[in-house]
């Protein structure tokens, strides 16, 4: 048990290397760390003795005293902390924090109690496995770890917190929202978004039974990674302006591809590529093996490296003909199909980001002082946190509407009746991002553009919500298309 101090006995020391103070009722003795401290030795003496709780929660995350709980000698007699330390796994007391299914107070149409337990397990194995690795990666710009790979396909849907009958549309958005909460925007895709968006198509469209058992088997097992490579420098969401060709050789057993790629996730280490090319009639899909053919260059974009976002060149690249997926020269049909929920997946993502980052503004507005009060008592404040709420409430419900649909409609009648709907969904999102990313990084000033300390999930947001922007579709195009859609439903009667 720790031990029993009191207010007076801390009061005592005071001197340069003696330094104790107070946070939370707990006693911290930093005689040794005054030196290492990153906000230097001097702030640290002027609360040399004295009750520094207000002071340092206004400075810091309260992450950063748990990382140092060794300077902590006891506590003060008679006195219990307050402020709760947040365990792997556990949910926020933070209102708003969660989504209204995770409160208790609130019920939901859609989630059972399977799902209930999905997410209790997959938030218990991020924070511990998968967080630590993401935030040091995202720093580093490295690319995931074979071993955290390994035991992301050995614990196979957690270890049997949901069985794969049991596994529906809710299941995936609640493992796409729990992955966001490793709080790495790099990693979050570094970590096998390529192979989410690319296995589809394979499951979907491959017309050789015996390749997609084994592509499937080798991804899924970790021992193989895959991307998607559609976008060119040429072209990215016109679809038609791509200039990848691929030829198929006079004796019809192969094509020869050749061409560029650009902005492909995870390409760097993908041992596949699901690659949209131009063939004589039109254009085609084709899964293509990385051979010494296939030349890879890591593209540096502002977040990290850690997503392996690569330029890709294909020389001459000889690819079997049954690695075709779905028909020759129409292969439009068959990345459009598999756009809906690689676009469906970016809008979970993107809408529990932000949510993410109203709690961060909420737990900032809190404990902040401003003007001798917290700055949540500011009503300039008040009316940012209440647009961030309706917009992050907005976004979850039309989702959850819209995954409600995916779970009684086949893949073909999603690709026929959602892909408007799920285009202006992840608009929306994005746009709600914008404006939320804007109102936090004013509510956290400096601190909101500073990568390190108590703004660093504002600073990340502001500078990385826009890929969720752009990837899958821009705004504007997939705005487009959610109106173009409903235009095809209009009757032809003027009404
Ligand atoms: C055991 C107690 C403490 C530990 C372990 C600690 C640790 C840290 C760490 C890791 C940082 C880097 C920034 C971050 O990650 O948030 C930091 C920054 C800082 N700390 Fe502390 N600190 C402690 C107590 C205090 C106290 C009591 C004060 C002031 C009264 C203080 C003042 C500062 C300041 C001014 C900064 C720079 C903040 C900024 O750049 O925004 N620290 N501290």
């Amino acid at each position: 048990m720790a031990q029993q101090l009191t207010r007076d006995e801390v009061a005592k020391h005071t001197s340069e290397d003696d330094l104790w103070f107070i946070v939370d009722h707990r006693v911290y003795d930093v005689s040794d760390f005054i030196d290492a401290h990153p906000g230097g030795s001097i702030v640290l003496e002027q609360v040399a003795g004295q009750d520094a709780t207000e002071a340092s929660y206004n400075l810091h995350r309260h992450e950063v005293l748990q990382q140092y709980t060794a300077l902590c000698i006891g506590t003060i007699e008679g006195e219990q902390p307050e402020v709760i330390d947040q365990k792997a796994g556990d949910l926020s007391q933070v209102p708003y924090g969660e989504p209204m299914w995770l409160s208790k107070e609130f019920k939901s149409p859609y989630y059972s109690e399977k799902h209930k337990k999905l997410q209790k397990a997959m938030r218990k194995f991020v924070d511990t496995h998968i967080k630590p690795e993401a935030q040091e990666k995202e720093k580093n710009g490295e690319f995931i770890s074979q071993e955290l790979i390994d035991k992301m396909a050995e614990t196979n849907l957690l270890d049997g917190a949901i069985e794969g009958k049991d596994f529906d549309y809710f299941s995936d958005l609640i493992i796409s929202q729990e992955l966001t909460r490793m709080q790495a925007r790099g990693f979050q895709d570094g970590n096998m978004a390529g192979m989410a968006i690319s296995l589809s198509a394979v499951l979907a469209w491959a017309n050789d039974e015996k390749l997609k058992h084994r592509v499937a088997e080798e991804v899924l097992s970790g021992k193989k990674k895959m991307s998607l490579a559609i976008t060119e420098a040429f072209a990215g969401s016109d679809v038609a302006g791509l200039r990848t060709t691929a030829e198929l050789s006079e004796d019809g057993s192969h094509y020869i591809v050749r061409g560029t790629k650009k902005w492909i996730t995870n390409g760097m280490f993908s041992d596949y590529f699901v690659t949209g090319c131009k063939t004589s009639k039109g254009f085609s899909v084709l899964l293509i093996p990385k051979t010494e053919d296939v030349e890879v260059k890591l593209i540096k974009t502002s977040y990290s490296t850690a997503a392996a976002t690569t330029y890709i060149e294909f020389n001459n690249v000889k690819v079997p003909k049954e690695n075709l997926l779905g028909e020759e020269h129409k292969g439009f049909v068959v990345i459009m199909s598999n756009f809906n929920h690689e676009r469906w997946m970016m809008a979970c993502m993107v809408s529990r980001w932000s949510r993410m980052v109203l709690e961060e503004c909420l737990k900032w507005a809190h404990q902040r002082i401003v003007f001798g009060k917290p700055l949540i008592s500011q009503p300039v404040i008040r009316q940012k946190i209440a647009r961030m709420i309706g917009l992050v409430e907005s976004n979850q419900a039309w989702l959850e509407q819209i995954t409600y649909q995916m779970n009684h409609m086949s893949y073909k009648d999603q690709a026929k009746n959602l892909s408007g709907p799920i285009g202006l969904l992840k608009t929306f999102c994005t746009r709600s991002a914008h404006e939320i990313a804007d109102d936090a990084v004013n509510i956290f000033g400096g601190r909101g553009i500073t990568q390190s300390g108590m703004g660093r999930v504002v600073e990340m947001f502001h500078r990385t919500y826009k890929f969720d922007a752009i990837l899958g579709g821009t705004e504007e195009i997939l705005g487009d298309l959610g109106v173009r859609q409903a235009m095809r439903f209009m009757p032809n009667a003027k009404l």
